[in-house]
């Protein structure tokens, strides 16, 4: 008997076409804007994870045209500091994109400096004012993985409307924005966490099921129905026998392709994704200065 396979749905790729389109796009604005577009990142403390990722963020804005105004900060730096600096890149006329990278140290406030970003230049769709336009239904910048989500599943034609969703997780930075974004799709949506009781069986009525709580083989064959369309967004950096790291998911990958119709690896599914999303957000806040 022939085993099934599920077809991989290539984050990576996708992403590489959106920075062709976004440096043809950055090409034709930089004649009306005189600049190319801005990226700031601040980064607090060292996180290896987090340097990894802020590491490919530049890589993609150098590729495309974007300046990063990349700032790293000790671990120790205090809030007032902080805030003072996105004060200055709120005011300053070179940048058009935001982001701080989370998790901050426990000291930090986060929530407060997120306030603190200028709505305009808020590339990971985070403020409170970017999240309401979100829950509205109204055009404004988006929370990036869950944006590149509906477009890793919009690319390949994948129908949601109607269709049962399950999210596992809810946090604001995924989880939440990923159930609004579903919903405004037309999917009848499920959010489960922690303290959901039963797991396997709610995530076996998902036709698409979403995991991004950060534990790898979370998701195992059993829990999942048979031809769901699988997304992995769990980035977990684990070390085998041999003491090599490589990054996996939250989905047991070997098992799962073989129950799913599509599924998204780790890596090379919505990681890329992610970061083309967040140099969309940074380009779209360019394009309303012309
Ligand atoms: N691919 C990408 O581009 C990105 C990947 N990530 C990755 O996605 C994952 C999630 O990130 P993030 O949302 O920031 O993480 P958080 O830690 O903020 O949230 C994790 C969520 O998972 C839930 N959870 C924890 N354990 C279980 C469990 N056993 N069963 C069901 N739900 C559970 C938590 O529930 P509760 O609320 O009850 O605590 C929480 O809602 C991480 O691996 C992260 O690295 C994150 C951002 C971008
Ligand atoms: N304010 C904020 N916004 C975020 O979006 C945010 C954050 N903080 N903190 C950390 C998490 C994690 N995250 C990743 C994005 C892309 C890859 C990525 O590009 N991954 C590649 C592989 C990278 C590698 O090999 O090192 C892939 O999956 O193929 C990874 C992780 C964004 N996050």
């Amino acid at each position: 008997m022939d085993t099934k396979v599920a077809q991989i749905l290539d984050g990576k790729a996708l992403a590489q076409k959106i920075y062709a389109e976004l440096a043809d796009q950055i090409q034709s604005l930089q004649a009306e804007i005189g600049r190319p577009p801005g990226l700031a990142v601040l980064m607090v403390g060292d996180n290896p994870a987090s340097a990894a990722y802020v590491r490919n963020k530049e890589r993609a804005c150098q590729k495309i045209g974007i300046a990063s105004f990349g700032k790293h900060f000790p671990a120790e730096t205090a809030f007032g500091e902080l805030e003072q600096v996105i004060q200055s890149l709120n005011q300053d006329e070179r940048v058009d994109g935001i982001l701080v990278q989370l998790p901050l140290p426990p000291h930090l406030d986060s929530v407060a400096l997120l306030h603190a970003i200028a709505p305009d230049k808020d590339a990971d769709g985070l403020h409170p004012v970017n999240l309401g336009r979100l829950v509205r239904g109204e055009s404004g910048l988006r929370s990036c993985t869950p944006a590149g989500v509906m477009r890793l599943l919009q690319e390949y034609e994948i129908e949601l409307k109607g269709k049962q969703a399950v999210i596992l997780g809810r946090s604001i930075l995924v989880g939440k924005p990923m159930a609004l974004m579903l919903l405004e799709a037309d999917a009848t949506v499920t959010i489960a966490h922690s303290r959901s009781q039963n797991l396997p069986d709610i995530t076996r009525s998902a036709d698409i099921l979403i995991a991004a709580v950060g534990r790898p083989n979370l998701v195992t064959p059993e829990m999942v129905k048979p031809n769901a369309v699988v997304v992995d967004v769990g980035i977990n950096r684990v070390t085998d026998d041999a003491g090599n790291s490589r990054l996996v998911g939250d989905v047991q990958f070997e098992g799962v392709l073989c129950v799913a119709s599509s599924i998204t690896p780790v890596p090379g599914g919505i990681g890329p994704m992610t970061v083309a999303m967040l140099l969309q957000n940074t380009v779209w806040s360019y394009s309303q200065k012309r």
